[in-house]
């Protein structure tokens, strides 16, 4: 982003590489005046965070601003307010903290404002027109060039490639069509179409985000900042803030503002000084909190001015390939605006309204008095960095990473928002993976109005980043917004004004009930309908002023969660299963104290004599009365707070009755299918115990027979073993044998525990493994006991087949011993 400074000379637009496009004259005058915000130096040199510590942070003096009121000259009183002597209008930049100050004394409202600080033409129709309000305003805006353009913008509010061009990308773009399609130098035009019913709406007390998106060099500087020939939409929005204010007498405003960057995806606030901004980079809280955030009362255009240069200065841009200042971080300039209604009732200094708490970070700072509410609202305007290809420089490449991974979660998040939109999804947002798409999370969940306004190179070398560009705009079409006021009310001051109004009803309705009788007499028939009608709507206003009463309480209860908008309509419906909860057993607790409370003053109340008639009132049974009277309109309204929380909690727990239904089903059927694995598992154990048991007895009688065979001296129809005539020792010998045989074990042990039914059982490789981690029986035999049986075995096998064949082994079939010692072996026991 490009912006350039009246206290260093201005910097000529020479990219390092000659830009595809020449500048159009009109590019060339833009660049050549100085900036509307008149001071704020780009560095054109890489500033690391380190390098930013060593930042002077002495704010250069700067040349008067053209306002045409000096600061110190006193400003016109708002009826009430002695800020005559305001300390403010004495202030320098650092002492607006909004920490140090007392709203009461920075308020502005339409006598404050000064006439040079608002916009001199003003469309009194724009200023309640807000667009659409649940769609993303989206605009498009081309960047002069005095090349051939690559696209065709000729129909209105489209834009689509020029049809020589489609064949120079894989897919043809198709015509694109947005809310705006804006051309040329101008930047009034696009403030108007892009801008200013946001602003309004931020006035009004809606949240509103305006962003520039696009490629580098497009120009989204140019359209946010502007020059001092061409201001931008900042410098624009900033006036018609202090024209709105002029113009709406009924309301007092106190406004603040925050600068902020995200760089290299570390937050940093650029009104702090550049030393503790770096220590104590800005963190996003839970609730969307920014913390710890500078921010700066403002009362003037001029306070705006010195603020936006302040941060311009500690502002991060470089000189790269295609821009020879460019911004390489997101820039954030928030304008939060507290309103409520000017009233004769002012606060003094310091002074708590009851019920009202000191304020809290992200909550307002005005005080809501006598019942008047508090509307806030945050006004964004964001520069995102330009999305690039990679470039020649070794620290631009790595903040260009940093820039493209936030820009392309902010598409994905743009993406997964609009895909929920169309196909009425809830899918997860992946708003955490930057802390670009975090900061804009409450925006960009529906919370503020948005519009975007996507800047686009129309050279013929950017067509694929233009193409980008104008996808991620149609994208952002489709997300859906339900952006709603947020208004804070002085709840005890309000509950008094309604109790006010539901006694003056009351006294009405019976003087009307009194009179009834006699005036029924005169009225016809159908002014006697007209009459029980507004009756009827006497009674029904103080059931509704009831009802408003305990909304307001629900108000109130609410007021230690801050962040939480207080609107009497949504407080109910916002809160968890288990606040309502909460909130219930303590109206229950309370029912019950007030109804213990009535029973006593009932029976303090029969306990005293009874008294004539005529005997008067005196003020301790005037005031039981009015205990008494109160307690009951307590009940009545804590009857109705019941009746208005059952159906939010009924359908909470229906909610939760319903998914834990479903998750407990799942746990059963999970549980059910554990059991009947278990019971298999058993089955198989105890077949397999069997087994064991069998084969046991097996070998014992393999043995037994073994020992027979022996002591009979019987060989398999060899010669007869004897110490004179032993038997030829077998090649390779016992050892030979025995190596082989356990070769085979492994070899043969699988195969014969496959063909089992066994096969599917849970215990199968277990059986496996121990075939292969444990000696079958033979092994574990002692070596002389081995050695002797292998030479009975050898001797047999050296008649017939040849020796050293394992195969012949099994091929005797006809030796019972051979063929059990085979099965012995390759069976585990
Ligand atoms: N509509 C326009 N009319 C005249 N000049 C323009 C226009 N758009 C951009 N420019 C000029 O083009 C140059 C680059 O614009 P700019 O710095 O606003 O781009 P950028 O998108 O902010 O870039 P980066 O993302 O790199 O910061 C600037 O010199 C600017 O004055």
């Amino acid at each position: 982003m490009a912006s350039t400074s009246r206290f260093t000379k201005s910097v000529p637009f020479t990219p390092k590489r000659p830009l595809s496009s020449a500048s159009s004259s009109e590019l060339a005058r833009s660049l050549a005046t100085p900036s509307v915000l008149g001071t704020a130096k780009k560095f054109k040199a890489a500033l690391s965070s380190e390098s930013r510590l060593r930042t002077t942070t002495v704010p250069k003096p700067r040349p008067g601003t053209p306002t045409k009121k000096s600061l110190d000259a006193p400003r016109p009183r708002t009826p009430g307010t002695p800020r005559a002597q305001s300390p403010m209008m004495f202030m320098n930049a650092s002492e607006m903290d909004v920490s140090r100050v007392d709203p009461e004394e920075a308020l502005v409202d339409y006598q404050t404002v000064d006439a040079a600080d608002v916009s001199v033409e003003v469309d009194e129709s724009l200023l309640n027109d807000y667009g659409n309000e649940d769609k993303v305003l989206v605009s498009i805006r081309i960047r002069p060039t005095t090349a051939h353009t690559a696209w065709d913008s000729s129909v209105p509010r489209s834009i689509k490639l020029q049809p020589q061009h489609t064949k120079t990308t894989a897919t043809t773009p198709p015509e694109f069509h947005f809310d705006e399609v804006l051309i040329g130098s101008e930047n009034k035009p696009v403030y108007n179409a892009v801008a200013r019913s946001h602003v309004c709406a931020a006035m009004d007390g809606y949240n509103s985000v305006i962003f520039a998106y696009g490629q580098t060099a497009s120009g989204k500087t140019f359209t946010l900042s502007g020059n001092e020939d061409q201001p931008g939409i900042i410098p624009r929005a900033m006036k018609d803030v202090f024209s709105y204010i002029r113009r709406t007498p009924t309301r007092e405003y106190l406004l603040r503002c925050s600068y902020l960057e995200i760089y290299n995806e570390t937050i940093y606030d650029l009104l702090a000084s550049p030393s503790s901004s770096a220590a104590q980079p800005v963190q996003i809280q839970g609730n969307g909190i920014l913390v710890p955030l500078r921010e700066e009362v403002v009362t003037s255009l001029k306070s705006v001015k010195e603020v936006l240069e302040r941060g311009e200065r500690n502002r991060r841009t470089a000189s790269t390939d295609w821009n020879e200042r460019s911004s390489r971080s997101h820039s954030v300039f928030r304008l939060v605006v507290e309103s409520r209604e000017r009233g004769a009732e002012k606060a003094e200094s310091g002074r708590q309204t009851p019920g009202c708490r000191p304020p809290t970070p992200g909550g307002p700072r005005l005080q809501t008095l006598g019942g008047r509410s508090v509307q806030t609202s945050v006004l964004s305007l964001i520069d995102l960095a330009g999305s690039e290809k990679a470039t020649s420089d070794k620290e631009r490449t790595r903040e260009g990473k940093y820039i493209n991974t936030s820009l392309l979660t902010l598409g994905s998040v743009i993406g997964t928002l609009a895909e929920n939109a169309a196909k009425n999804k809830t899918d997860h947002v992946p708003y955490r993976n930057s802390k670009l798409t975090r900061l804009l999370q409450p925006s960009l969940s529906g919370d503020a109005r948005i519009s975007v306004i996507c800047t686009i190179n129309p050279d013929i070398g950017a067509i694929t980043e233009s193409t980008s560009t104008l996808l991620f705009a149609q994208r952002i079409k489709k997300v859906q917004l339900n952006a709603k006021k947020k208004e804070v009310v002085d709840t005890d001051a309000l509950i008094e004004r309604y109790r006010k109004e539901i006694e003056d009803l009351k006294a009405r309705l019976a003087e009307r009930e009194a009179e009834a009788p006699a005036r029924n007499r005169r009225l016809s028939a159908r002014e006697q309908i007209d009459e029980s009608k507004a009756m009827k709507d006497l009674n029904s206003r103080i059931q509704q002023l009831t009802k408003l009463i305990l909304t307001s309480q629900t108000v109130d209860e609410s007021k230690g969660d801050e962040s939480r908008p207080a609107s009497p309509s949504k407080v109910d419906f916002d809160m968890s299963q288990y606040q309502l909860q909460q909130e219930l057993l303590a109206t229950r607790r309370q029912i019950d104290s007030q109804s213990t409370q009535i029973l006593s003053l009932e029976a303090t109340l029969l306990a005293r004599p009874e008294l004539p008639p005529d005997a008067p009132e005196t003020e301790k049974d005037k005031l039981i009365a009015e205990q008494g009277k109160t307690i009951r309109e307590l009940e009545i309204v804590v009857r109705g707070y019941e009746e208005n929380l059952g159906e939010p909690l009924r359908a909470v727990r229906e909610d939760v009755e319903k998914e834990w239904m479903g998750k407990l089903d799942e746990e059963i059927k999970k549980r059910e299918e554990g059991e009947a694995w278990a019971a298999e598992l058993v089955r198989q154990l105890e077949k397999e115990k069997k087994l064991r048991i069998k084969l046991e007895e097996e070998r014992r009688a393999l043995a037994a027979f073994v020992s027979k065979f022996d002591a009979l001296g019987l060989g398999g129809g060899g010669p007869a073993v004897s110490k004179l005539k032993p038997p030829k020792p077998t090649p390779g010998g016992a050892a030979a044998t025995f190596a082989e045989r356990r070769a085979a074990t492994f070899s043969v042990g699988p195969s014969i525990v496959e063909d089992t039914e066994y096969a599917e059982s849970p215990v199968r490789l277990d059986m496996l493994a121990n075939s292969r981690a444990q000696p079958s029986l033979l092994e574990q035999m002692p070596e002389e006991e081995w050695s002797l049986l292998m030479d009975d075995a050898s001797f047999e096998l050296s008649m017939d087949p040849p020796l050293g064949k394992p195969k012949g082994l099994g091929k005797r079939a006809d030796s019972p011993v051979k063929e059990v010692l085979r099965m012995k072996e390759n069976i585990p026991l």
